[in-house]
C-alpha cells in the first residue's frame, strides 16, 4: 500500500500579473524518487521554496503527511539542496557539516562520524580540514549534497543536484539518491536535463511556465506518447522515397544509407516495416519512443505553448 509523503494541492504563485506556479497538484509517496523537470524559468524553484516554507503560495497548499497530518513543516525532517548554494566560504568543510548537522539536532560524535564516512565515500575526506574556498564547484556541491542527507531525513529537496557535475559524479549522487529511496527516503528533485534523470525517478512531473505538462512514471509518459521514432540501415542504395507520402509518417530524413522518421503509433508499423524490408536490403531496424525531453518538447509544441 503506497503511503503518500507529501502532497500538492492546485499551488500557485504570482509575481504581479506574472504566474510562475500555475495550478499545480502532486503527490510523492514514500521512499518514491520524484522529478521535477522542466527548462530554465519553468517553475521548479519556485514550487520547491513554497515546499520548503521560504516563499509563500499565493493559493492551494503543500501538506507533510510522513510525520502524520501536517501542513506545518518540521524542518529537522527535512534535507535541502538549495539552488543557492549555502555554505560558509572562510569554514573548514568538516566544520560546514557539523554546523548544519547541529541545526537540526545531530548529536556532534555521530554528525562527525556520518560526516567523515560521507567526505570518504564522495573522494573528500582529504579536505575535511580545508576551507571550503579551497574546494572546486563540483566538490562544493558534493559537501552541501552531505549537508542535506547527513541527518537522514525522511523527505529529501534536491534542487538541481545534477547541474555543474561531471557525468562521473553524476552517477555516484544516482546511486545514492537510489539507495536513500530504498531505505523509505522520500526524494523530490529537479532538473532540466531531462535525459540526465528520466531513469532515476519513479514517477516524473513536467512543468513549463508554471504549469504541469506530463506527470507519471516514465513508462506511462512513454506509453502515452504515440508516436515512435524509427531508424533503419540499409545496403546499397536503395530507394524509399514511397515513405514521403506514407500517413503516420513524418520528420523523414534520408541519409546514404539510412532513413529515419517519426511514425504515429496507433497507426500500427509490422505492415510499414515489410513494406520497406521489399525495398531494401534492411540491415538493422529501430523503432522507440523518443526520449522525454524529445516528448517534453513536442507534447508543449502540440498544445500551441510555447518553451520558456
Ligand atoms: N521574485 C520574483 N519576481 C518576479 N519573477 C520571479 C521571481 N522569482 C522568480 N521569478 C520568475 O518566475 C519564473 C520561474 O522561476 P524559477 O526560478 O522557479 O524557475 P526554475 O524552473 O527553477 O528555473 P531555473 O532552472 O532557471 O532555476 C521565471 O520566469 C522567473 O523569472
Amino acid at each position: 500500500m503506497q503511503q503518500e509523503a507529501l502532497v500538492i494541492n492546485n499551488l500557485s504563485k504570482s509575481y504581479g500579473n506574472f504566474k510562475a506556479v500555475n495550478n499545480i497538484s502532486f503527490t510523492v509517496n514514500k521512499g518514491e524518487i520524484m522529478g521535477l523537470l522542466g527548462p530554465n524559468g519553468a517553475g521548479k524553484s519556485t514550487a520547491i521554496r513554497i515546499i520548503m516554507g521560504i516563499l509563500s503560495a499565493s493559493s492551494g497548499e503543500v501538506k507533510f503527511l510522513f510525520n502524520g497530518d501536517s501542513s506545518v513543516l518540521d524542518k529537522s525532517k527535512i534535507g535541502y539542496l538549495p539552488e543557492e548554494r549555502g555554505l560558509y566560504d572562510d569554514v573548514k568543510v568538516l566544520d560546514n557539516l557539523l554546523y548544519l548537522a547541529s541545526l537540526k539536532g545531530v548529536p556532534q560524535n555521530e554528525a562527525k562520524e556520518e560526516a567523515m564516512n560521507w567526505l570518504e565515500r564522495l573522494n573528500l575526506a582529504n579536505y575535511a580540514n580545508s576551507k571550503l574556498e579551497k574546494l572546486s564547484k563540483g566538490m562544493q556541491q558534493k559537501v552541501q549534497f552531505i549537508g542535506a542527507i547527513l541527518h537522514k531525513p525522511a523527505l529529501v529537496v534536491l534542487d538541481e543536484p545534477f547541474s555543474g557535475l561531471d557525468p562521473v559524479n553524476q552517477d555516484v549522487f544516482k546511486e545514492i539518491i537510489l539507495e536513500l529511496g530504498r531505505q523509505g527516503t522520500t526524494v523530490l528533485l529537479s532538473a532540466h536535463q531531462m535525459n540526465v534523470v528520466e531513469e532515476l525517478c519513479d514517477r516524473i512531473f513536467m512543468i513549463n511556465k508554471g504549469k504541469q505538462v506530463l506527470f507519471g512514471s516514465l513508462k506511462e509518459i512513454k506509453q502515452g506518447f504515440k508516436e515512435y521514432m524509427v531508424k533503419i540501415t540499409y545496403q546499397g542504395d536503395g530507394d524509399v522515397s514511397f515513405l514521403q507520402h506514407k500517413s503516420g509518417v513524418s520528420r523523414l530524413h534520408q541519409g546514404r544509407h539510412s532513413v529515419t522518421f517519426s511514425y504515429e503509433a496507433d497507426l500500427g508499423i509490422s505492415e510499414l516495416l515489410q513494406e520497406i524490408t521489399e525495398k531494401v536490403a534492411v540491415e538493422e531496424i529501430r523503432a522507440e519512443k523518443p526520449p522525454l525531453h524529445d516528448i517534453f518538447i513536442q507534447t508543449v509544441q502540440q498544445r500551441g505553448e510555447e518553451i520558456e
